[in-house]
């Protein structure tokens, strides 16, 4: 676990109501995520205004393409100085490959570069409406196996398969996991869930929150309950 293994989704339609919300955080405590949403939204301006305010940016843009679009676009990601950023494992070998050649020239400056698996909102039953016929957590296993072979920094993947990947490639093969609920919050649309100590205990090194804090009543509340739930 980092120190700053909390990771906020800001997945939200409106600059100011978000801006107004980092304003109440304090960037030791937690790192911030703006995906498709935002940035189809607001742009690389929103990403100036987020590290203007000292914060770890994860652009999450999934992207998903050939070879060299994929490249161009990690580049493009990395001049932005963010923190992580991330594409498809799914889009290949080769795709990931050139990715990561991509952030050469970048050297210590560049993105954490990791692959999105398999979804945490599909289950084992989507899978299979796919022509995928095994259970999730072996088709995550072989896409991150492709992932690590790309030389990647790591994977998104459900807090479910933590284990079982940190045992396969290593403690350094960082793990980025979305579908994180607290005990009683409404999972909506993600299927492989768990709790926030569950998924740092299960070997998560950041667990990526966004409803069950931005649409809280108190999202700073929210915030730091999960936070004091991991420093106890
Ligand atoms: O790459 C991601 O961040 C991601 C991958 C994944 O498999 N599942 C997933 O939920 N995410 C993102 O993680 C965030 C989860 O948000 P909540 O479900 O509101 O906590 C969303 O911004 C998703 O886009």
């Amino acid at each position: 676990m980092t120190d700053k293994s909390i990771v906020v989704a800001l997945d939200y339609d409106n600059k100011n109501d978000a801006l107004t919300f980092i304003d109440k955080l304090d960037p030791e405590m937690c790192r911030l995520k703006i995906g498709k949403e935002m940035f189809t939204l607001f742009g690389p301006d929103l990403v100036k205004d987020i590290h203007s305010r000292n914060f770890d940016l994860f652009l999450d843009l999934k992207f998903h393409d050939i070879p060299n679009t994929v490249a161009k676009a990690v580049a493009a990601a990395a001049d932005l100085g963010v923190w992580m950023t991330n594409v498809h494992a799914s889009g290949g070998l080769a795709m990931m490959q050139a990715a990561k050649k991509a952030l050469i020239p970048f050297g210590d400056d560049a993105p954490l570069l990791i692959a999105v698996t398999v979804l945490t909102s599909m289950s084992d039953e989507d899978l299979v409406l796919l022509g995928i016929n095994v259970p999730a957590f072996e088709h995550v296993l072989r896409l991150a196996k492709l992932t690590h072979q790309a030389g990647l920094d790591g994977v998104v993947c459900s807090a479910q398969e933590a284990k079982l990947l940190k045992s396969s490639f290593g403690q350094d093969f960082t793990l980025v996991t979305p579908g994180i609920r607290p005990a009683g919050s409404d999972a909506g649309d993600q299927h492989r869930v768990m709790t926030p100590p569950q998924a740092i205990a299960a070997g998560s090194d950041y667990l990526v929150i966004g409803r069950p804090i931005t649409q809280a009543a108190d999202p700073l509340a929210a915030l730091k309950a999960i936070y004091q739930s991991l420093h106890v």
